[in-house]
């Protein structure tokens, strides 16, 4: 393929970036303990300064790879899938999600809702993020708003979203992982003191799992 082509088929989301796929346990938010198969896929943007993942911003590191391979061999892990990355929502996520749905799978994605939705989706997971604030059509189908507790203010832009999404959408509150001592006995009395909140945990990195 050219690079035209290679170019022109990322456009349609025909190819993604993709960095690494692994089946484990999803450690976060409203499916914790659940076994699923994760696909992260490569490119972000937005740039938080804590992001465990920083290996993933450069999409150009990561190979354009067929959407119908990363299903192929998806569907042999899992009924559970989370498309996560980098920023997923920087792609066309529908033909990928697509063909997960095409063979009955359960189709999940972690975003910062920076980019527009595109997609079908059985569970929305949305963690906006102060430097590039999230788009209406995420707000507005997020099954679940996860905000990343790192300093106090954060309580105040957890509840302005809050405000923000659906009324059906569950509210976490997750204590960023490198200063999780000091955040988690302020989110165990914020939640305390305002039950719409449920606390969220990186329950993998104290399981010692991908
Ligand atoms: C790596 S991001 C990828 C998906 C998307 N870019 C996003 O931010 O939602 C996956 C999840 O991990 C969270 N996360 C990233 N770094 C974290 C950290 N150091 N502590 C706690 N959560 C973190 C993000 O907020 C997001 O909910
Ligand atoms: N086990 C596990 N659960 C997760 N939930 C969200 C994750 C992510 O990085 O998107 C993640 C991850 O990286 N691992
Ligand atoms: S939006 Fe997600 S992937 Fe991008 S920098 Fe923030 S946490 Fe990392
Ligand atoms: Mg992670």
């Amino acid at each position: 393929m050219t690079k035209e082509a290679i170019k022109s088929r990322i456009d349609l989301g025909e190819l993604l970036p993709l960095m690494e796929e692994f089946y484990t346990i999803q450690g976060e938010g409203a499916h914790t303990g659940k076994s699923a198969y994760f696909i992260r896929i490569g490119g972000c943007d937005v740039g938080c300064h804590w992001c465990d993942v920083k290996e993933s911003w450069d999409a150009a590191i990561h190979p354009p790879t067929e959407a119908d391979a990363i299903v192929e061999n998806a569907a042999k892990y899992s009924d559970t899938i989370v498309i996560t990355g980098g920023e997923p929502l920087m792609w066309d996520m529908e033909p990928l999600t697509r063909k997960l749905k095409a063979k009955n799978l359960q189709v999940h994605i972690e975003t910062s809702g920076a980019y527009p939705l595109t997609g079908t989706w059985d569970w929305i997971c949305l963690s906006p993020k102060k430097r590039m604030l999230p788009k209406k059509d995420v707000l507005d189908n997020a099954h679940e708003l996860k905000v990343i507790i790192y300093n106090k203010h954060d309580f105040e832009f957890a509840e302005e979203y809050a405000r923000k999404v659906n009324k059906d959408c569950t509210l976490f509150l997750q204590p960023e992982w490198s200063v999780r001592e000091k955040m988690i006995p302020l989110i165990v009395d914020y939640v305390m003191a305002n039950p719409k909140w449920k606390v969220s945990l990186q329950t993998h990195k104290y399981l010692n799992i991908p």
